[in-house]
């Protein structure tokens, strides 16, 4: 053997031969284990280390999700909040949408500016799904005039600045810790953004000189275990299935709490499974959609004794045509500087498509629609806080903001199956968004 064939190829894989060392006193002996304990000490501790601050509960703050710290203020920046803002006309409102980077968000936004609001987008970005698909609904926005603000809505100094800067009419309030079954990984989440983040708008909505009108997104899964059906406003909501839903309805009482002490005008907006085109990808349409086209097989739920789950999905631009609605009749709030002065407006309304679609049949269409067919995975409903059945009772809606869906669910998918390929193949863009 060449003395060339002792020498490692790799110099981290060099190892020391024990028998070319015959010394083996009890002193060296010691030192040597010694600093073998205290190397394997630092790498356990090490490893524990990396263990916690993986996990989703390490970061219990959820603004640290955000991926960006926020940036504001400065002439510059003002004067694009103002432009942004500005009512394009008659009568035409000035609406602060909170999560406009949202799915619901960036319609809503859109479709606000589109007939002459003023509209100023506020979002943090936060990484809870895909932020590069967050940052092209951005671009959209930013292309029809819409200016994102780049900031939480726990940040009280970010919102008074800018109510400082826009005395906006309305508030359209959809930036939301969304997900039914995410609450059980992340409990701190629902907690930051859709109580304590509710209630920091709140309190800065109050203290407004005029104070603006609120409407925001609740939720169907307030109905929770619920099993009257369809759903109605009149319903009982104190049985809530998942944390999710838990803080949805505590919107709703705070919504009582601030209506009652300060006079803010405010109304409820309950959607049931909004999907569409933009839309997001924790969604079981939106990830069935992925998989069914990577061969992957899906999670299908069922209910007990082989029960049928179902949803009443409802199609993103009815809901559009809901939330302009909920705008629209929003009467103004009564108080002015944190003191009421009179009894305001406090509403709450189903916005669904009333006609229940089981799971299995989702995929059915979705099959249809992509040519694939998909490796179903039937399996019992997981105890994770999902419920087994929605359907919306709308008489409410239709009747006080004229609301009346008209898209079903073949008509809905199609559209969003046909913006999926687009957005994905367009850009070479990866669906790894979960
Ligand atoms: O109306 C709401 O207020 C909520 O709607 C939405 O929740 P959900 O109705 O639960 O939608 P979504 O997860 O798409 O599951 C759809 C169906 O697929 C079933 N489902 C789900 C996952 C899976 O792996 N398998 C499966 O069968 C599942 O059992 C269900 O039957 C919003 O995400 C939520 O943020 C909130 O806005």
């Amino acid at each position: 053997m060449s003395h060339l064939d002792h020498t490692p190829s790799t110099p981290g894989k060099f190892k020391m031969d024990k028998s070319a060392y015959p010394y083996h006193g009890g002193r060296l002996r010691w030192h040597s284990s010694l600093a073998k304990l205290t190397f394997w000490s630092f790498v356990f501790i090490g490893v524990i280390f990396i263990f916690f601050y993986r996990s989703p509960r390490f970061h219990s703050d959820p603004s640290r999700r955000s991926l960006r710290t926020s940036s504001w203020g400065g002439p510059a920046w003002e004067k694009k909040v103002r432009t942004s803002a500005r009512i394009r006309s008659r009568n035409g409102f000035s609406v602060l949408v909170t999560g406009a980077a949202g799915f619901v968000g960036t319609h809503v936004s859109s479709a606000l500016k589109r007939r002459g609001d003023g509209v100023l987008g506020l979002d943090n970005f936060n990484d809870y799904y895909d932020p590069t698909l967050k940052r092209a609904r951005q671009a959209l926005l930013e292309r029809a005039g819409v200016f994102i603000v780049e900031g939480d809505i726990n940040d009280a100094a970010l919102l008074k600045k800018l109510f400082e800067v826009v005395p906006f009419t309305h508030v359209m309030h959809l930036a939301a810790q969304a997900g039914v079954r995410y609450a059980m990984q992340n409990p701190g989440s629902y907690v930051h953004s859709n109580i304590a983040g509710f209630v920091s708008l709140l309190e800065v909505c109050k203290e407004a000189t005029p104070q603006p009108a609120i409407v925001w997104a609740s939720s169907s899964s307030v109905y929770g275990l619920n099993t009257k059906v369809p759903f109605s406003e009149k319903d009982r909501t104190d049985q809530p299935a998942s944390l999710y839903a838990a803080t949805k309805k505590a919107g709703e009482e705070i919504a009582h709490t601030y209506n009652h002490i300060y006079g803010l005008s405010l109304t409820g907006l309950r959607f049931f499974t909004v999907y569409g085109p933009w839309g997001r990808p924790d969604m079981a349409y939106f990830f069935f959609t992925k998989d069914i086209l990577n061969g992957k097989s899906i999670p299908i739920f069922e209910g007990e004794n082989h029960g049928t789950v179902a949803r009443d999905f409802t199609y993103i631009d009815d809901i559009v045509k809901g939330c302009l609605g909920a705008l629209d009749t929003a009467q103004k709030s009564t108080g002015s500087g944190g003191k009421k002065k009179g009894p305001a407006q406090l509403r709450v309304f189903n916005l669904g498509n009333t006609s229940p679609i089981p799971v299995t049949n989702l995929v059915t269409i979705l099959e249809r629609l992509l040519k694939v067919k998909a490796k179903r995975n039937v399996m019992k409903l997981p105890r994770n806080g999902d419920v087994q059945f929605t359907h919306a009772n709308i008489s409410l809606a239709h009747r006080e903001l004229g609301y009346k869906p008209t898209t079903n669910l073949q008509t809905g998918l199609k559209k969003f199956v046909r913006w999926y390929l687009n957005y994905y193949s367009a850009a070479g863009k990866k669906a790894d968004a979960r």
